[in-house]
């Protein structure tokens, strides 16, 4: 079941368009990666997703209900997680929180019951009392998590949750993650972390320069690599005829080039295909300056894609 539906939205800032009518379906209870890198449109997209900012296009609907109603039945099925820390530094763990719930319009005795079970699902109950401005960045994170929860939404956005952290705080936010999947939660993630999203998220879109470029299952995406990208740096242009030829080599799944010297090629079974790219630019008086084989992994797709690393 669609528990998130987005039909052609955009965002525009003047004449910038920055989200460029983007198609997406989240289904109930999956963890979506939405990855992309710097400035391509997350942070605008989740925040489009979760009511907090206009689209200048297009509609999105939560649970099958139009965003624009705002409506506070909307509202009460998201948490949010934002990238920065939006905690009272002078107040407790647990004082912030039961300002929060307050904010929910949540009753005393309910209050305490959700604050002490979210303060165990976040393993801070320990430091409860203590001031917030004490915290390790990584604790006050799972902190602001915490707050995020505590109205027990059915959809929560988390966007870099895990950004600069220590790994302590992050096993604890990947296991966080895994129980709200086990509870049957919907959970929208952006990072720039590639390991976090082959383990953790069941689908995942990439996002570049506002536009979804791809999207599948981690498995689906990977599986376009095939054996892994040849990344070969020639001293001259490759000639229009040799790049033809190497298109045609057997094995040789997809390629890119870059002003013709710096050529990246996915490639099918590399023991036997290496050797035969190589002897064709040898016997073309083609000089490699560098050749790599990249793994076939997210990453290495991401990198193919975009141009740019993940954490770039
Ligand atoms: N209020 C705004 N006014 C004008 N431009 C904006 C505004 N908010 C975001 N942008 C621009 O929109 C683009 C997308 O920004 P966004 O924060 O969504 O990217 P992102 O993919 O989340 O990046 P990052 O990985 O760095 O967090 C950027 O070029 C940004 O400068």
């Amino acid at each position: 079941m669609k528990i998130i539906e987005l039909t052609e939205v955009s965002k525009a800032y003047g004449e910038s368009t920055v989200v460029n009518g983007i198609d997406l379906e989240v289904n109930a209870g999956e963890i979506f990666g939405f990855i992309g890198p710097n400035g391509a449109g997350k942070s605008t997209s989740i925040s489009m997703m979760s009511a907090q900012l206009d689209p200048t296009r297009g509609t999105i609907k939560i649970d099958g209900e139009l965003i624009t109603n705002k409506n506070d039945t909307i509202k009460n099925k998201i948490g949010i997680v934002p990238q920065d820390i939006a905690l009272y530094d002078t107040l407790s763990a647990y004082d912030n929180l039961d300002f929060f719930a307050s904010l929910y319009g949540m009753k005393k005795k309910e209050k305490k019951e959700k604050i002490n079970w979210i303060l165990d699902m976040v393993g801070l109950q320990d430091r409860s009392k203590e001031l917030i401005h004490t915290f390790s960045g990584g604790m006050k994170r799972r902190i602001n998590i915490a707050a995020a929860l505590l109205h027990d939404p059915k959809i929560i956005f988390m966007d870099e949750p895990t950004v600069g952290i220590d790994p302590q705080s992050r096993n604890s936010i990947y296991e966080l993650i895994k129980v709200l999947k086990d509870m049957g939660k919907t959970v929208v993630y952006t990072t720039h972390y590639m390991e976090e999203v082959q383990s953790m998220c069941d689908r995942v879109a990439i996002i570049d320069k506002g536009v979804i470029i791809k999207r599948g299952t981690v498995s689906e995406l990977v599986a376009e690599i095939y054996d892994g990208l040849l990344e070969i740096k020639l001293k001259e242009p490759c000639p229009e005829a040799i790049l033809n030829e190497l298109k045609e080599i057997d094995g040789v799944m997809n390629m890119q080039n870059n002003q013709a010297t710096e050529l990246s090629i996915v490639i099918k079974d590399p023991q036997q295909i290496i050797s035969k790219i190589m002897s064709l630019l040898n016997e073309n008086d083609q000089v490699i300056e560098n050749i790599q084989l990249l793994p076939s992994n997210l990453e290495t797709l991401f990198l193919y894609l975009t141009g740019k690393k993940l954490r770039d």
